[in-house]
């Protein structure tokens, strides 16, 4: 597993899956959508994004340093980079990653990656309609109680730019708008249940 995003190439035509989380703790459900994504959309790498927090959680997560060590220790392979860019940067919101990435590596094909509960809550981002346009969304089913995310406001804004999922090998190359949903097979693991 590669240290960080310094240690990374990235060269244009390079396709990047973004995977943002709390990672508070790490487990095995996280390692399954990175692994999905990876394998599903053909991707070069999957960036996992330790956030210094979720903007939209009211409890403070346990220390970077600590989330860091972990996911490192869950993280599958060479393909995987581990990285606090957010902190380093100050960056309060997915949406100033975005714009600092996408400026700053422009021949580069990034993807979002998130579980369906994430996409059921995008509508609550800051800035979402930007970020919808900025990058395509690779959505890893979840089971859940809620209502179902493929109805969700940013699934409704997305309807005309969705992908089938025998497409999604198509994604990165095809850029924004776009998403795709990857329905099976359902990992029941969340940190919460880890954190009691
Ligand atoms: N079992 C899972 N299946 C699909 N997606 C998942 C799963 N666990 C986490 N994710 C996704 O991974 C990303 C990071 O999740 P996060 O670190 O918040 O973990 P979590 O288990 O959802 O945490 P919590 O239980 O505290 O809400 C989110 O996009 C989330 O939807
Ligand atoms: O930018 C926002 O407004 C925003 C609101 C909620 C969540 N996010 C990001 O979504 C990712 C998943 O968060 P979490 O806590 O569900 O693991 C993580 O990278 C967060 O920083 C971003």
């Amino acid at each position: 597993m590669m240290a960080g995003l310094k240690s990374d190439t990235l060269t244009p035509g390079l396709r990047v899956g973004l995977y943002g989380g709390s990672f508070n703790p790490p487990h095995e459900g996280h390692r399954h959508v990175a692994q999905t994504a990876l394998k599903r959309l053909q991707l070069d790498r999957v960036w996992w994004l330790v956030s210094p927090g979720n903007p939209l959680k009211d409890d403070a997560p346990a220390p970077l340093d600590a989330r860091m060590d972990a996911v490192r220790r869950l993280a599958p392979g060479p393909r995987h980079v581990i990285s606090s860019i957010e902190a380093q940067l100050g960056a309060g919101y997915t949406i100033d990653l975005l714009r600092h990435l996408q400026a700053r590596h422009p021949g580069v094909r990034f993807v979002w990656i998130m579980g369906a509960d994430g996409l059921g809550e995008l509508h609550r981002w800051k800035d979402w309609r930007e970020i919808i346009a900025r990058i395509p969304l690779a959505v890893i089913a979840r089971a859940s109680a809620g209502p179902d995310p493929r109805f969700s406001r940013a699934a409704k804004a997305l309807r005309q730019h969705r992908l089938p999922e025998s497409q999604a090998r198509a994604l990165a190359d095809r850029g924004a708008p776009g998403w795709t949903y990857l329905t099976e097979p359902l990992h029941p693991h969340a940190s919460r249940l880890m954190r009691g």
